[in-house]
Formats: C-alpha cells, structure tokens, sequence
C-alpha cells in the first residue's frame, strides 16, 4: 500500500520481463510519471521526469545499487569493483578512481595530446576505409579504447591489431547476461530448468568462458605492473592502486587483487563502449542531417585551419560542435533507462512508498523528450542547445545523459573530452552519407531493450577535399 501505480501482479511471478524502452513508454503514458511493474519477487519503480529524477537521485538514502550477483560476475558473486558495489566499499573505490583518473589529466588539457593522437590515427585509417560502403571501421573502437586504456593499464593498440577484438567480443558478451537476468530475477525457474537445458542453451557454460577469458586477460596486465612496479614512479591506475594496497592506506580498505580486476573492467566497461556507441551516433546524426553535418563543418573551417587538428584551444570558437554533441546525447538517450539505484530503507518519492531493496529505474529517455524542456522534441536540433546569440548553452533542465547525484558517471569529463576531439576531427576531414538508395537506420539495437546502441551498418566516408 502507498506504493506507485503499476499494472496487476501475478504471486511469484510479476507482471512483466525486464524492462525494454518501448515498454516503459507505454506504461508511463497509462499510469503517469512514476509506476512499479515486477518481475519475481522484485519490485521495479520507473521515474520519468526529470523533477522526480534530479529530486529522488540527489537522496544519499538512493545511493545504493541493488544487488544483482549477475553485477559480479568476473568475481563469482563477491562485490568487487566500482559500478555495483555500495557502501564504504564504493565510496572508497569511487574517491580512488576520480582522484587518480583526475591526476591523470582526465578533463585537463594535457590529456588532450594523447587524445588527439588517437584521433589523427582514427584520420588516417578512415581515409583507407573512404570511397565504398562500409561498416563503422574498427579503429573507432580503437581509438576510444586506447585512451581508456592509457590511463588504466599503460597500453594502447595499433587500430587494426586483432587483440582489440577479442576484448571488445569479451565486453559485447556480457550483454548476453540480460538473457540471464529473467533466471535471476525469478530464481525458482532456474532451480525447475533441467540442467541438460540450460546446458543446451549454453548460456552459463559461455558466461563461464568468457569470465575466464576477461579474468586472464586483466591478470595477466596486473602481474606485469607487479613485476615493473616503481613505487616512486607510478604510471597509471593499475600501479597507484597496487601501491595504495601495499601501503595499506586508508582508502585500500578493500583493495584486493580481485578487486583490481574488477575495477578495471569496470572502467573498461562503462569506459570504452558508451564513448564508441555515442561516436557512432553521431556519425549517424550526421548523415541523416546533412544540412547540420554542412553547419557544424562550416563553422570547423572557419575556426580551425586545415593542416590542423581541432584542439580545445578552438572549443569556445564551436558552439555548434559542442550543440551538436550534446543533442546527440540527449537525442540518442543512450543509457535511456539510466543505471539503476536501490533505497537502503524506505523512502517517499513524488509521494509514493518506494520499499527498500527495490530497483529504481531513471528513465532519462522520458525528460530528454519532454516537451515542457524542449521545443521541439522529435526534431535533432542544435538550436536546443544554443542561445538566441548563437552561443553555447550547456546548462538545460531535462538533460541527463550522464546521470545525476552522488552515482553520476564518473568518467563524464573524460567522456567530453573524447567526444569533442574526435567528432571534431572526423567532420573536419570527412563528410559522411549514406550508400546510395540506402537510409540510415536510426532505431536502436534490439538485443539490449533498456540502452541504445547504434546498429552497424553500411556508411559511406568521403575525405573533404579544400573546397567542399
Ligand atoms: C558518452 C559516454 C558516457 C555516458 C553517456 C555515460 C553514462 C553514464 C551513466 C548514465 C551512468 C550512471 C549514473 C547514475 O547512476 O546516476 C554512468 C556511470 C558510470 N560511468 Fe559513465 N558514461 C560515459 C562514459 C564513461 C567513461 C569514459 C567512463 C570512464 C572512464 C565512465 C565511467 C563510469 C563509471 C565508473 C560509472 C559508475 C559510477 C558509480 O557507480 O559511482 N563512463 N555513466
């Protein structure tokens, strides 16, 4: 009682699977900006305005993530790592991480070398790729991946080396683990299923696989930094938390090797295949709005000269590329029902009952497309993020891409940063459309219902030349 509105519920079982976009919008329209459905025994509450969103995600008592074993797979069921834990446990791992992410120049100026870098490689390979349809080329992966990867472990990866892959196939598969989440969430299925079945489906034998191939592929970074570790001279992530756990300092209250592992893939999770996917997006904004494409390039040239790099010494002069960056985001909602959060007791939100341990779901697709933020919702407009000067206007209610409260993403700046250079970089170089006849496709990939992620498919890449 006093809980949300919702659809009516079967005993053990819910009234609904895991939650797809589509789903939620339909709810949100019949039972208003705040509804429960569940699944099993567990109770899901969607927030879908940005008031509710900002009010209730701002709550230390919302802090928590819920507890999901699937969220630990890499260490078997132990919390570990940064984006599922909670507590002390995350507060530490959180402060560890920004602070040293931070020293590493994440959002500073001397980062954006090694990021430009990656873009003047990410340049040259898209130039061999230009002329004929093709999918999305690999180095995009490449180039994101290297920059998370500098910071973290010291390494980066030519754009065609074929280890890339591996880990990317590593990262997408875990997305497997959404099949899994409906045995999780109604455990006496997975207890009734025969284990010839699940054997057949095959699902826990290529979760177990793939574990092993992502734990050995961290162990063996780990054991190299261990071997050529200079406690005066600490290179990246990977060596300051080994000397914090050396050095048992305070906030290495639970560090373990385990643990290390797990915050690395973390960071490489929640690093490398949301700046990619965003790049993609845009690329893909693009071509289905050339007149913005020819906008945004327009006023490149007249900023930066040809022979070089946007920088963000020309970031002020670019409005419409940060416009156009952030309507990406807010058009492609990617994180569309954001990362979930669970209370640590019971709490009211908008005036509801939402019980402890349940799964709170901030639906950021919902404010992104409020019409009482934005004049013209369905419509990728960089004039949604400029003033009636033309400038930049960075600050809008309704906008959430990268969560908000004391959880929000962590890597955000970085993030900007990222996508800032390389998108510059590309439209100052290229032109991109779409194989002739063809339209690009603008849904999201149906294998992951609750993100958007950006299908692959045929593009056409056209080097500028002095005159276009
Ligand atoms: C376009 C790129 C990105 C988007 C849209 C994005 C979005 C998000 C969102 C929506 C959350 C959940 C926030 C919440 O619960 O309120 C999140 C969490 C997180 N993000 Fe990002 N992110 C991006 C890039 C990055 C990068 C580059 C890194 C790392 C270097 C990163 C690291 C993290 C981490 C570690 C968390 C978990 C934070 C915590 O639980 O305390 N993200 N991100």
């Amino acid at each position: 009682s006093g809980m949300p509105p919702g659809p009516m519920v079967i005993p053990y079982v819910g009234n609904s699977l895991f939650p797809t976009i589509s789903v939620v919008k339909k709810l949100r329209k019949k039972y208003g900006d705040i509804f429960k459905t569940e699944l099993g025994q567990n109770k899901f509450i969607f927030l879908c305005n940005y008031k509710l969103i900002k009010e209730a995600m701002s709550r230390t008592e919302l802090s928590d993530r819920p507890h999901l074993d699937l969220g630990f797979i890499l260490s078997e069921g132990v919390p570990a790592g940064v984006i599922m834990t909670n507590g002390k446990h995350w507060q530490n791992a959180r402060r560890f991480l920004l602070r040293n992410l931070r020293d590493l120049g994440m959002g500073k100026t001397y980062l954006e070398d090694a990021i430009q870098r990656e873009a003047q490689l990410l340049v040259e390979d898209f130039k061999k790729h230009s002329g004929s349809p093709t999918l999305f080329p690999k180095s995009l992966n490449v180039a994101v991946l290297n920059v998370v990867w500098q910071m973290v472990a010291s390494t980066r990866y030519d754009m065609d080396d074929e280890r890339v892959l591996s880990i990317i196939k590593i990262i997408r598969s875990f997305e497997t683990t959404s099949v899994l989440l409906i045995l999780e969430f109604i455990p006496f299925i997975k207890k009734i299923i025969p284990d010839f079945i699940k054997n057949r489906l095959s699902l826990y034998t290529k979760m177990a696989n793939l574990r092993k191939e992502a734990k050995t592929l961290i162990q063996d970074i780990k054991t190299a930094h261990r071997a050529q570790l200079d406690p005066d001279n600490p290179r990246d992530v990977i060596d300051e938390y080994l000397i914090a756990m050396d050095n048992k300092s305070d906030i290495a209250e639970y560090f373990s090797e385990l643990d290390l592992v797990c915050v690395t893939f973390d960071l490489f999770n929640a690093g490398f295949d949301t700046t990619s996917n965003m790049l993609r997006w845009i690329i893909l904004y693009m071509i289905k709005y050339p007149e913005v494409q020819r906008r945004v390039q327009e006023q490149i040239d007249a900023v930066v000269p040809r022979d070089t790099l946007p920088s963000y010494q020309h970031k002020p002069n670019l409005p419409l590329v940060e416009a156009m960056i952030q309507e990406a985001l807010r058009f492609s909602s990617m994180v569309s029902l954001g990362v979930q959060r669970s209370p640590d007791r019971d709490i009211q939100v908008g005036g509801y009952l939402i019980p402890k341990g349940s799964f709170v779901f901030p639906a950021t697709v919902c404010c992104h497309y409020d019409p009482q933020y934005w004049e013209h919702p369905d419509q990728f407009r960089l004039e949604h993020f400029l003033d009636d000067q033309g400038n930049f206007a960075s600050q809008k209610e309704g906008f959430l891409p990268f969560g908000t409260g004391r959880r929000s993403c962590l890597g955000e700046s970085l993030a900007r940063m990222e996508l800032f250079l390389f998108s510059s970089a590309l439209l100052q170089n290229f032109t991109f459309s779409a194989p002739e006849g063809c339209e690009v496709n603008l849904e999201g990939d149906p294998r992951l219902p609750s993100v958007r992620l950006a299908h692959d498919q045929n593009i056409v890449i056209t080097p500028r030349t002095k005159e276009d």
